[in-house]
């Protein structure tokens, strides 16, 4: 069969499972046909494969407007489907594919963009620059968050250049903290939608609700139902910047490809009265559905994950309440290829943190005493990995390295005689102590090293607290872990001071450097944008079928092992942002290592160096030339 009859087989054939899995509305006038399919052809030639080319789906072919209804049959015309190539105007309108500026003069010529692009042709870099100048006229951070998201509708890779080239500037701006003002106020600024909405209105369809994801062959989703978001609770639908904003990371920070994310977002309702009542909430209008209406939906959803996606497809739980939370992870953990970020991805970017931290406190982590303020998914989920941790490195039993962990909640120090009933995943921690009501009583009574604050509620480590924590070593270890930046238990500035320079802290959302006595402090962010990207990465690129905790140690031990001594001379317990990357490929590179050990990774043969192997699976945001 000759290239060009192939490659028309190949358009038909795509276009019927288009029309039956997408429902993509594409049109184009024949010429463009013609012109793209020259395109196409030439990169088939080139090498490409034609899985890889629908994949990235060619030069184009994105879902533009019906332009053709003069060529349309009356067939296409009852119903609306026909297939093409992007060039032309959709080109510049399909942001996976549209370059703007950057397009070249054979390029112009070759996709049918004379006339609609002004002259000037730049560079990558120099859109890069233009944008970045542009960004930084923006005095309020959300229309930072806004402008970026513009962006990358309109642009994807140079949403992606931008956010990998100024990772630490942009981070806070796509991510924690302005994330959470963007779902905050997300019925006010949604333009398009990034992500699927499943609503209790899709219940019974979310199989083919699915389909009409413009993207088939998924390999991570991230989906929260909105119920607690960072630390600012109910948000309802306008979650979904979580999803959004954790997979934009996966692809700038782990390099996963962006044609294989999902965000999705289950809309079950919500409780929060202020969104109830907004005129431009945009989630149902009632209050949350629970107990087996919820239930059903998420298994609905689940079901329809695996039949769809397959059994490999990695899906990450973001946000979901703690009696959720727990649940979930639980009946799907041996079903299903399921990781919870705020218990799991938490639990191994703190680890590491601790780990790192001994060079500069000493001795080992079983010598350590922990104080939890929080016993919630991160709270509980970080003290079972440490216990786990110090349970291999000392041999002893997992309950006996539990001893040295004490949580704090809302009812005070959790301890085995206590009245009202724990919930099951507190349990573990209920020592035998007497009753003490107050954080600081019980820093006093617990005299911990370590104090962790996971509450989700800002201001609690106050001044007392801390000078408590001073007054007990002489390198206290403190990390405010709640998000955003409202929510931090302290800021960076009030644990140097109220420690006169001695603490070593870490927070879950970014503060600046501080200068304290004539010495400048740089706070560390233990934030799980450390681990998840890389973690996903080496379960993808390994073919990894089940998360298990061990693979969770194998990312801590790596991103442990990236820091450097010039980090250490600094008082760093974590890398700089800037070096994710590389970051990333070595801590994909250890949980691939890991799930091959235990039998866990399918894609044979293992590559030799998966170091090397993770860093070339990685997505690069720099323009293709279409021919
Ligand atoms: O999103 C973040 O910054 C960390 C996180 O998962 C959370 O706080 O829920
Ligand atoms: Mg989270």
């Amino acid at each position: 069969m000759n290239l060009k009859t192939k490659m028309e087989r190949t358009s038909k054939s795509f276009c019927h499972w288009q029309r039956k899995a997408f429902g993509c509305l594409i049109g184009r006038r024949e010429r463009k046909i013609s012109g793209v399919m020259e395109s196409t052809l030439k990169e088939m030639r080139n090498g490409e494969s034609v899985l890889d080319m629908t994949d990235e789906r060619g030069v184009g072919g994105g879902v533009g407007d019906i332009y053709g209804e003069d060529r349309a049959t009356e067939d296409q015309l009852l119903t609306p489907w026909s297939f093409t190539i992007a060039s032309g105007h959709s080109l510049l309108r399909d942001p996976r594919y549209n370059k703007g500026l950057a397009f070249t003069e054979a390029e112009r010529d070759a996709h049918y963009l004379r006339g609609l692009l002004p002259p000037v042709i730049l560079s990558q870099e120099h859109q890069e620059k233009r944008l970045m100048h542009t960004l930084r006229q923006y005095q309020v951070p959300l229309h930072r968050y806004m402008a970026m998201m513009d962006l990358q509708e309109r642009n994807e890779r140079l949403f992606y250049k931008l956010l990998i080239d100024h990772v630490e500037e942009l981070l806070p701006v796509v991510y924690t903290p302005v994330v959470g003002e963007a779902c905050q106020k997300y019925g006010s600024i949604f333009r398009r939608p990034q992500g699927l909405y499943i609503s209790l209105k899709e219940k019974g369809k979310i199989f083919e609700v699915l389909k009409n994801w413009p993207e088939r062959s998924i390999q991570v989703i991230v989906v929260t139902d909105g119920e607690r978001i960072l630390g600012l609770g109910d948000l309802g639908c306008q979650g979904m910047g979580i999803p959004v904003g954790k997979l934009s990371l996966y692809t700038a920070l782990g390099g996963v490809r962006p044609s294989v994310c999902l965000p999705v977002t289950i809309d079950v309702g919500t409780n929060n009265k202020h969104l109830l009542e907004d005129e431009f909430y945009i989630g149902l209008r009632q209050r949350r559905a629970t107990g087996q209406e919820y239930a059903e939906l998420l298994d609905e959803f689940m079901s329809a994950v695996k039949q769809n996606y397959g059994e490999k497809v990695l899906v990450q739980f973001e946000d979901f309440a703690n009696h959720n939370a727990f649940e979930l992870l639980k009946k799907y953990g041996t079903t299903h290829l399921v990781f919870n970020d705020d218990i799991q991805g938490t639990a191994s970017v703190v680890l590491a943190g601790l780990v790192a931290a001994l060079r500069l406190v000493g001795g080992a982590l079983a010598d350590h005493t922990f104080l939890f303020l929080g016993a919630g998914e991160a709270g509980t989920g970080i003290a079972e990995l440490i216990a786990l941790e110090v349970s291999k490195k000392t041999k002893a039993p997992v309950e006996e390295a539990r001893k040295k962990i004490w949580l704090v909640d809302s009812k005070g120090l959790i301890v085995s005689s206590r009245k009202e009933s724990i919930q099951h995943f507190k349990q573990p921690w209920a020592h035998e102590h007497e009753p003490i009501k107050e954080l600081v009583d019980a820093v006093k009574a617990i005299k911990p090293s370590v104090l962790i604050g996971t509450s989700g509620v800002g201001k609690t480590f106050t001044k007392e607290v801390v000078e408590a924590m001073a007054a007990l070593n002489e390198k206290p270890l403190i990390l405010a872990l709640s998000n955003p930046t409202s929510q931090s238990e302290c800021t960076a500035e009030e644990a140097y001071t109220w420690t006169e320079g001695r603490a070593i802290f870490a927070s879950g959302s970014p503060f600046d450097p501080v200068k304290y006595d004539g010495k400048v402090f740089i706070p560390g962010q233990a934030n799980n944008a450390y681990i998840f990207p890389g973690f996903g990465l080496g379960i993808i690129m390994s073919g990894t079928i089940r998360v298990h905790d061990d693979l969770l140690l194998a990312a801590s031990e790596a991103l442990a092992g990236q820091v450097t001594e010039e980090n250490y001379e600094k008082g760093l317990i974590y890398p700089p942002f800037s070096n994710i990357r590389k970051i990333s490929a070595h801590i994909a590179a250890n949980v691939a290592a890991k799930a091959y050990e235990l039998g866990l990774a399918t894609r044979l043969p293992r590559p030799q160096d998966l170091v090397k192997y993770a860093e070339s699976c990685m997505y690069t945001p720099v323009y293709r030339q279409y021919r």
